[in-house]
């Protein structure tokens, strides 16, 4: 039986969408996709999905009203738009929508590119198989979970992170293979890859690296994701879990992309900044780890007093969902950690203070007041 996320109609779809530039009007594709899918029971790997879970109908509706897809991400108050033109040049897509409003939107606008290209080059079909012949997914979630329990400080996601816009390069002499193994080596739980290129200096090369480096820590692949291609790109290059940003994609890809995590034994980070990103990703089913982003990506301003009032306001149901909580930028000191953990969180996501360090991995031990244990 073929998975339904394998299916004709989902593979003709990125066909369609690779071919050329449609603007940001209703995709008919997709809608032929979900339409399709409430016609009959869908099926992903050996499981029968129930119709219900999978779609929305007010979503449904939206996209059949005509709709376009930066109407419907504004109506949940996403500020990022997404120029939909991936053969456009940046003159035509600046002629119709201006500059990019802040440095995410650049990042996003760039990846709509270069996921269009990377398509053109590795059709969906081919990384759904190279996905599959994977080796199986390593436990994210749960390596948090008994890192929390074990070392009575908050589970560290240590960042392998060569540089980022907002503080360029932060590490001129960088292997990726190096810094993954000493921050393993010195009780990191989770490792976090940047994949990003031309922002950060990342790269899959170096997913792929650490991932064969013989590294046990669970990996997340650290992207800026807007299409189902990059997770199947993600998994088929070793990642463990993938990194979904609530300010970039609307509620029905969120839930559409946690579908395929799941049906790939990924986990799902889904990271917020805010109040109403907070709200709208508590009411989608299925979350179990949100990242609490105390950067904002669209002004750069780090200020970890957002992880304690977003938990002020929301834990006891965050608590009650059974959801896991990272706080993610801008920790240094171990008194920037304890805040974090008296504000709810069970996960750190470290990159600049480790990595620019000389010796990365003993870092960690400067950065929790003690030593992690394995
Ligand atoms: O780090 C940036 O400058 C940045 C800019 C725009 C979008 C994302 C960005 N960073 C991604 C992250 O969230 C961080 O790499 C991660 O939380 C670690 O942060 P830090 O410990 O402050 O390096």
């Amino acid at each position: 039986m073929e998975s339904f996320l394998a299916s004709r109609s989902v593979r003709s779809s990125f066909a369609a969408a690779a071919a050329g530039s449609r603007g940001c009007s209703p995709r008919p594709s997709r809608v032929a996709i979900l339409a399709g899918a409430r016609a009959r029971p869908l099926r992903a790997g050996p499981k029968v999905l129930a119709q219900d879970d999978m779609l929305n109908a007010t979503e449904l509706v939206q996209w059949e009203n005509g709709k376009s897809v930066n109407d419907i991400a504004a109506s949940q108050g996403i500020r990022i738009r997404r120029h939909c033109r991936p053969t456009a040049s940046l003159k035509e897509i600046e002629e119709e929508l201006g500059a990019p409003l802040n440095i995410l939107e650049k990042i996003i606008w760039d990846k709509e590119i270069e996921v269009a290209e990377g398509l053109a080059k590795k059709p969906l079909k081919e990384l759904i198989e190279a996905a599959a012949k994977s080796p199986p997914t390593r436990d994210f979630y749960g390596a948090l979970e008994a890192a929390y329990k074990r070392n009575g400080v908050p589970a560290l996601i240590a960042e392998v992170k060569k540089a980022s816009p907002s503080r360029g390069v932060l590490r001129e002499n960088f292997n990726p293979v190096e810094i993954a193994n000493a921050y393993e080596k010195n009780g990191a739980a989770c490792l976090s890859i940047l994949t990003d290129e031309k922002y950060f200096q990342g790269s899959f090369e170096n997913l792929e690296k650490v991932r064969a480096s013989g590294v046990k820590c669970p990996l997340l692949c650290k992207e800026f994701v807007i299409d189902k291609w990059q997770i199947y790109n993600a998994r088929s290059k070793g990642a463990d879990a993938i990194l979904l940003i609530a300010a970039v994609l609307t509620d029905l890809d969120m839930k559409y992309f946690l579908r395929i995590c799941k049906e790939l034994g990924m986990t799902a980070l889904i990271e917020v900044h805010d109040e109403k990103e907070m709200d709208r990703v508590l009411k989608i089913n299925g979350v179990k780890l949100i990242g609490i982003n105390n950067r904002s990506l669209e002004t750069f301003v780090v200020d970890t007093s957002n992880t304690k009032m977003l938990l002020e306001k929301h834990g006891d149901s965050i608590r009650e969902k059974g959801i896991l909580v990272v706080g993610e930028s801008g920790l240094f000191t171990p008194d920037d950690v304890a805040y974090v953990q008296n504000a709810g969180v069970s996960a750190v996501l470290v990159g600049e203070s480790l990595v620019k360090q000389e010796d990365p991995g003993r870092a960690i031990t400067g950065l929790f007041g003690k030593e992690l244990l394995h």
